[in-house]
């Protein structure tokens, strides 16, 4: 049960065309709370009629949302942001409940998610296009830009709000429509936010949510050719099944996928300082982040005293209930997840790591959070995504050997480095293969900047100036003039 000020937030049905429905066979989805397992409702779970009726809705709506101008789609946008604030707290506490994040780090996530629609709000009015000199005295070349159309938006458990503002946001700015599907174990966070889309004047059938089959709705999505565009965040292995469904109807795509950071601590470094920026990178969301550390190199020099440092401040934070205040560890999402973080901390002892601290099981999903060092890159938490709270310490020579160990994988979503000279922070930001880099800190992720990732971590950005082009096509006009 959760206790809300305004319950209405909490929605067991789905939002198509301005109508809340439920599924055809009004068969339901339990959704429950990963810190205690217990059933906090249940949603409906749609299938792929209801999402080809969600995808006709979007259609319907498609021609009067993109003749709104840009400043009409961006003061309802900032409304939406506005509500989300409003309601941050009961938004936070759905979260928390259904994802299990500390309340602190549910609250942060709301704000970031309103931050997307307050950032696109203004973008959608800058969606420039271009006068181009003719080479012709009797042409005129114009540019011009246009909503892409209906656009679907397949989105992951760990941040179920901020991850549908960050595709909503560009999407609804740019004059497009969407279906949104997110995680089945974390729809209410986005039923909640499809509700105040509406209270916030949205038109229907602009913005829809559908929760249920995940493979029946995904095929509808992919297969539709009303569908012009899909925008997915999620693991690499879905992401490229989904790329393959999406190619027959050759639709734009948008891909977030997994990630494996490095995070690099050089002799030089400020070590408090790197310790503060690796337990933010490794921790947040009890390390359940695509762009968390997953491999910590760290010097010779300055190897012993940081992972004594990093051991210290680990057996510091607080497992436990994220709805409990102060908590800063909470729940994994769910046994399977524990159990694989679980299976990497074994490999990597079974070959030769040492545990300093950490890796009990308690209860099903919790895990308290561990470091290991003596990390060497035959272990699976040097080439898998660990995607929970396991702290891998390798140590590193020089320059060389630590940019070709960090760059040693298939993905390239986010990397970190410490280091006190300069000359070093601009070769590592240049050699290291990734789409972003944290320099001397451990968070990058805000909304006026490109996010998003290079090699298997995905395809476009998100944010920034560049989040809306994602979600615009370009015209190009040659016009005859007597
Ligand atoms: N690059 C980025 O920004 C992010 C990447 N991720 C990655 O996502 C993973 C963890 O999140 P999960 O939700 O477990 O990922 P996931 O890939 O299992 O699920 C993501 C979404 O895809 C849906 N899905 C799963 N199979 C599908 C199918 N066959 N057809 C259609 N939809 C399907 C799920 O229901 C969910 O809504 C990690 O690998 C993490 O690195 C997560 C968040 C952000
Ligand atoms: O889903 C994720 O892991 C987020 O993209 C990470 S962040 O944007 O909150 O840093």
């Amino acid at each position: 049960m959760i206790t809300l000020k305004d319950a209405t937030l909490q929605r067991d049905a789905c939002l198509v065309g301005g109508a809340w429905i439920g599924a055809d066979d009004n068969q339901f989805d339990d959704v429950t709370n990963p810190a205690d397992g217990s059933v906090l409702g249940r949603v409906p779970r749609l299938g792929q009629a209801e999402t080809l009726r969600a995808i006709d809705a979007a259609e319907e709506a498609l021609p009067a949302w993109q003749a709104r101008s840009a400043k009409e789609r961006g003061a309802m946008l900032r409304r939406w942001h506005d509500l989300l604030l409003e309601h941050q707290e009961d938004l936070a506490v759905l979260m928390t409940a259904e994802q299990g994040k500390p309340l602190a780090e549910a609250r942060g996530e709301i704000g970031f998610a309103a931050s997307f629609f307050e950032w696109f709000a203004e973008e959608g009015r800058r969606a420039y296009g271009d006068v181009i000199p003719s080479p012709q005295s009797d042409r005129r070349l114009l540019v011009i830009k246009q909503p892409v159309g209906v656009c679907a938006a397949i989105t992951p458990w760990n941040f179920p709000a901020a991850m549908i503002a960050r595709k909503a946001g560009p999407a609804l700015a740019a004059g497009c429509t969407i279906v949104i599907k997110p995680a089945g174990q974390t729809p209410y966070s986005a039923l909640a936010m499809a509700l105040l889309a509406q209270r916030a004047g949205i038109p229907d059938g602009v913005v829809n949510v559908v929760t249920g089959d995940a493979r029946a709705i995904g095929r509808a999505m992919t297969e539709s050719p009303k569908v012009r565009k899909l925008t997915f965040t999620g693991s690499t292995g879905v992401g490229k099944l989904l790329l393959r469904q999406c190619a027959d109807s050759v639709k734009k795509v948008s891909m977030e996928l997994g990630g494996n950071a490095p995070f690099i601590v050089f002799d030089d470094a400020d070590l408090e300082k790197a310790i503060e920026g690796v337990m933010q990178a490794k921790f947040r969301n009890a390390g359940q982040t695509c762009v968390c550390a997953n491999r910590i190199f760290v010097q010779a020099g300055i190897h012993d005293a940081f992972a004594a440092r990093l051991s210290q401040e680990v057996a510091k934070l607080q497992v436990g209930d994220g709805a409990e205040e102060g908590v800063q560890v909470g729940p994994l999402i769910d046994a399977a997840a524990a159990e694989k973080v679980v299976e990497q901390l074994n490999d990597a002892v079974a070959k030769g790591a040492t545990l300093l601290q950490g890796g009990e099981r308690r209860g099903a999903n919790f895990l308290t959070p561990a470091v290991i060092t003596g990390a060497t890159p035959d272990m699976d938490c040097f080439s898998e995504e660990t995607f929970g709270p396991l702290a891998p310490v390798f140590s590193f020579q020089d320059e060389a050997e630590v940019i070709r160990l960090a760059n040693a994988t298939e993905y390239g979503l986010a990397a970190y480095c410490y280091t006190r000279d300069l000359g070093r922070a601009w070769r590592l930001s240049e050699a290291l293969d990734y789409g972003m880099v944290g320099i001397n800190n451990g968070h990058v992720s805000t909304c006026e900047a490109p996010f998003g990732g290079v090699k298997q971590s995905g395809l476009g950005r998100e944010g920034a100036r560049q989040g809306i082009e994602d979600y615009l096509e370009t015209k190009y006009i040659n016009m005859a003039i007597e």
